[in-house]
């Protein structure tokens, strides 16, 4: 039974339960599942089991692991399999590394043969895991079903050194526990075996959740990664006065993190229900790693009864106890589930927004292309969007007539790219608010649109005030030349779908002295982690694809440093020779940041409309409620490893020619200089 109905949380609905090494796993399996919970993690060889020493060619012993009491389709979705613990593919000792490296190869491959969902291994304890790598490479290269999940602690031997960070379950700052390994940051151990196996999107992570969390960049820098489940230990549970495990809330809210981001949990551990009932513990808490404690009333599952304070050995401690002797899990499977119900679920415009996280998608080509009337419907439904147009619009009309002037002055309004209307609207409805009369022409060059605002003009009864004009803006001969020119042609990058080259050529059109809405609007980048979006680029298996940009509404991924501007246009532009070719050059400060990898960057734009108008996506300043632009998304071929503190250098180029625009681009700092991307337009263009 999933934790719950939640469509915005992908896989997270999922919930496992670690159990020892069974000879009875139907049984055990049952059992799990009568609980609540969806699948089990077990070891695939029982803990004592001993393999005769390595001898090449050799037949090996068979497990005894009771495989034909299940069918494939349970093996496939109940059950993950654990790989020996013993196992040091990369020991010094010559005789344990290939004992390790034949029980390694003999345990996947047994797994593939049973078709289970993932199997479960260690990170090997030795700096270099290059032989580990090696076999699990080769095991994947001939899998078609199975996934392999890394076993990571979360807390890193580097949180380990900087103690003052860390919190503990109470939520307090806390000395670090020994998850990780002194100085050694687990996740660069785990990026080792990444790059062996070229980032194989069938090799994941299952991170070990401490009683005492590290710092909370140690945790972001997972978001970007392939995390599959949290092993989530009983241990770090508290136990509440009602004698129900809860956890913290720096735990609660990272796990709402993780099952955000579609990642599962896996229970580890006996319960720690005490019976006979809990005493009830006044003390402050005592050391999470020890003992449970009492907590207040934080993260308290109403739906198990427990609303009110209770006396241990009031019905609702006796119900707890009652539900663990049903099964010692149950309270926690329920806790977990009441956890992953919790928090709000989407509104209207969110929850569309969620089946197209980490969905990449081709950017539009609104000047090459006739856009369809469900992309323009899509684009009325953004009403912040016409708001600020039309406030953008009230401001320049006030700023343009003055009151003395506003009976008998006519301000001359094109609308360019005018779509099905929605700007001819809030330039109607600006003038309206603020006194001014307005003529206005409505510039399309889309026929099936044209018909569209011709059907809207006449219906709203317009045919007074507005022109429509048929026509290219870049070589309609004007009647007149217009005071204020509106348009939307921006795109996620803000010149991407060529706002630029259009409003160039339609400024003939504009007074010396016209207002343009916008007036101007930058481009920004940050370098990012993304394995989810650059593994399904990688899918195509060709260079175009790492050469496209995408639109996306990313989800899964990191920020590794702070965005940079990149490329600002202003209109109307009156340089005597128009270049709209641009050159960047960004350099991304990451002093005091984690090692990290990078899977290229993500794009964004802020667009100044009038004065303090703006429509932004850059996330410093994006406009509230606003969701017609999802990022742009522009890959690395390569991804780049990045050490802590490393800065990053990168340049893009824009580039024209007389008949398309594109983008280059490469990043040329710290540690690897990428080949330059997407070379004289070659795997993507904007036509023109
Ligand atoms: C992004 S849509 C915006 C439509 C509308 N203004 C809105 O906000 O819903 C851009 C519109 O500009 C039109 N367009 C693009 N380039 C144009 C050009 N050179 N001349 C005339 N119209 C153009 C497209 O056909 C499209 O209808």
């Amino acid at each position: 039974m999933p934790l719950g109905k939640r469509t915005d949380c992908g896989d997270a609905k999922y919930s496992g339960v670690d159990i020892p090494f069974t000879s009875n796993v139907v049984k055990s399996l049952q059992s799990q599942l009568d609980c609540g919970f969806d699948f089990i993690t077990v070891p695939l060889v029982a803990p004592g089991f001993k393999r005769p020493k390595y001898r090449p060619g050799e037949l090996t012993m068979p497990y005894k692991w009771p495989d034909l009491l299940l069918v494939s389709a349970q093996y496939g979705s109940q059950i993950v399999g654990k790989v020996s613990t013993w196992i040091q593919p990369d020991a010094a000792d010559e005789a344990l590394r290939r004992d390790s490296q034949a029980a390694l190869r003999q345990e996947l491959e047994w797994a593939t043969h049973l078709s289970l969902q993932a199997c479960i291994l260690n990170l090997p304890p030795s700096p270099s895991s290059a032989n580990f790598a090696y076999t699990v490479n080769q095991v994947m290269h001939g899998l078609s079903g199975m996934a392999m999940w890394l076993r990571i602690p979360l807390m890193s031997g580097r949180a380990a050194e900087t103690p003052s960070s860390a919190v503990d379950a109470t939520g307090k700052a806390s000395p670090a526990s020994a998850s990780g390994q002194e100085g050694d940051d687990s996740w660069e151990r785990w990026n080792q075996v990444r790059c062996l196996t070229w980032h194989n999107a069938k090799l994941g992570v299952v991170l070990d959740v401490p009683a005492v969390l590290p710092p909370k960049e140690e945790i972001v820098r997972w978001y970007g990664e392939p995390v599959k489940a949290l092993l989530l230990p009983t241990s770090v549970f508290l136990i509440n006065k009602r004698g129900f495990p809860t956890l913290s809330k720096a735990h609660q809210d990272m796990l709402l993190t993780f099952f955000n981001h579609g990642v599962q949990v896996v229970l580890t551990g006996e319960s720690q229900i005490q019976s006979p009932s809990p005493a009830p513990v006044e003390t402050p808490p005592q050391s999470p790693a020890s003992a449970p404690v009492a907590l207040k009333e934080e993260g308290v599952p109403l739906e198990t009864g427990h609303a009110a304070a209770q006396s241990p050995d009031s019905p609702a401690v006796e119900a707890a106890e009652a539900a663990a002797a049903v099964h010692p899990l149950r309270v926690y499977c329920e806790y977990l589930s009441y956890l992953f119900r919790k928090p709000p679920l989407p509104d209207g415009q969110e929850q569309l927004e969620v089946g197209y996280r980490d969905y990449l998608q081709a950017p539009l080509q609104p000047l090459q292309d006739n856009l369809e009337m469900q992309t323009y419907e899509t684009f009325e439904k953004d009403l912040m969007k016409y708001t600020q147009y039309e406030a953008a619009v009230l401001e320049a009309l006030l700023d343009r007539v003055s009151e003395e002037e506003a009976g008998t002055r006519k301000i001359v309004l094109m609308v360019v790219g005018a779509g099905r209307g929605p700007l001819v609207r809030a330039s109607l409805s600006a003038a309206q608010r603020a006194k001014r009369k307005l003529r206005i022409y409505a510039v399309e060059k889309n026929p099936n649109a044209i018909i569209s605002l011709q059907n809207l003009i006449s219906t709203e009864g317009w045919d007074d005030r507005v022109t429509l004009v048929p026509a290219d803006m870049r070589n309609w001969l004007a009647p007149e030349q217009a005071d204020i020119m509106v348009s939307e042609l921006l795109g996620s990058f803000g010149d991407n779908e060529l706002s630029p080259e259009c409003l160039d050529g339609a400024q003939s059109c504009l007074k010396p002295d016209g207002i343009s809405i916008p007036a101007s609007y930058t481009s920004y980048l940050q370098p990012i982690t993304t394995a989810k979006l650059w593994n399904d680029v990688k899918v195509y298996n060709d260079l175009e694809h790492f050469e496209t940009p995408y639109v996306v509404k990313l989800h899964r991924f990191t920020a590794l440093a702070d965005t940079q501007p990149v490329f600002t246009f202003r209109h109307p532009n009156r340089a005597a020779a128009i270049d709209n070719g641009r050159a960047a050059h960004l350099h991304f400060d990451r002093t005091g940041r984690l090692a990290a990898v990078c899977h290229g960057f993500a794009g964004y734009f802020d667009a100044c409309l009038y004065g303090s108008v703006h429509l932004s996506i850059h996330p410093p300043t994006h406009t509230h409620d606003m969701y017609s632009w999802f990022p742009i998304y522009f890959p690395l071929k390569e991804p780049v490893s990045l050490p802590a503190d490393a800065p990053i250098e990168a340049h893009l180029w824009r580039c024209g020619a007389h008949h398309k625009v594109w983008y280059e681009w490469a990043l040329t700092s710290p540690t690897a200089i990428t080949h330059m991307h997407n070379p004289n337009g070659r795997s993507y263009y904007v036509g023109l």
